[in-house]
């Protein structure tokens, strides 16, 4: 776990980063330091855990259910991300799981303390506020693929979303995705995705390097 001091943690949060010295101490007092085990819940859709998590070091995967247990990847977070917001300010029972991928460090801030800080401090309401906005945006895309496209225009999306400019400059995904993870995240089954991948592959979207990363060709943006 990190050597450095609450506030030191603090500081490198962007959700606080307005914050004057002051409202920063109390900040730092009120939160604790919170481990998660690779696999492991924070939270859990459909309970209350009355905390702000924000992630410190590692990754996080929100994730919902049905009742048949079939999920859906809704994100991937990591650090300076946060978690339970939306519990805390509708007060209902958490919207989603999350799980870590890999271990993860957290702070975590309790109802009192957040309710306490959120009228003090305008300018965390306002990262907030812009956190939610921006998920809605992503959300609203979602919405028009899942109505809109086909698991093509689907996949070409998700793919785009990874993907981020290499040492040469090219568009490429470096981490391995499963195509079971993709299916999660486009709302489509493994068998149709490894069958749209390979279609893609074959026709010069994208191309699998020998250093398992993929290399996204800028026509894939046509797709999606
Ligand atoms: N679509 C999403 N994108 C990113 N984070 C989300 C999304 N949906 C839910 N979350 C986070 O997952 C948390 C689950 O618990 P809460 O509903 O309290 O707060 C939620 C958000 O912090």
């Amino acid at each position: 776990m990190s050597m450095l001091s609450n506030l030191e943690l603090i500081r490198r949060v962007p959700l606080f980063a307005l914050l004057t010295q002051s409202q920063a101490e109390s900040v730092a007092d009120a939160v604790s330091k919170r481990r998660f085990k690779r696999g492991e819940t924070v939270v859990e859709q459909g309970e209350k855990s009355n905390t702000l998590f924000i992630i410190l070091t590692g990754r996080v995967r929100v994730v919902t259910a049905d009742k048949r247990g079939r999920e859906v990847i809704l994100a991937t977070l990591s650090p300076g991300d946060y978690i339970g917001e939306m519990s805390l300010i509708d007060n209902e029972a958490h919207s989603a799981t999350v799980r870590a991928e890999i271990q993860t460090d957290m702070l975590a801030l309790g109802r009192a303390e957040f309710a306490r800080c959120l009228p003090e401090n305008s300018s965390m309401a306002y990262a907030i506020m812009k956190g939610l906005v921006q998920r809605l945006r992503a959300a609203d895309r979602k919405i028009e693929s899942l109505a809109l496209m086909d698991v093509y225009g689907r996949v070409a999306r998700a793919l785009l979303e990874f993907a981020q400019p290499d040492r040469e400059g090219a568009l490429a995904i470096r981490e391995r995705i499963s195509r079971q993870d993709i299916a999660k995240m486009v709302g489509a089954s493994r068998e149709m995705v490894s069958r749209v991948m390979k279609d893609l592959e074959d026709r010069g979207f994208i191309e699998t390097r020998e250093d398992g990363s993929m290399l996204i060709k800028d026509r894939l943006s046509t797709l999606g």
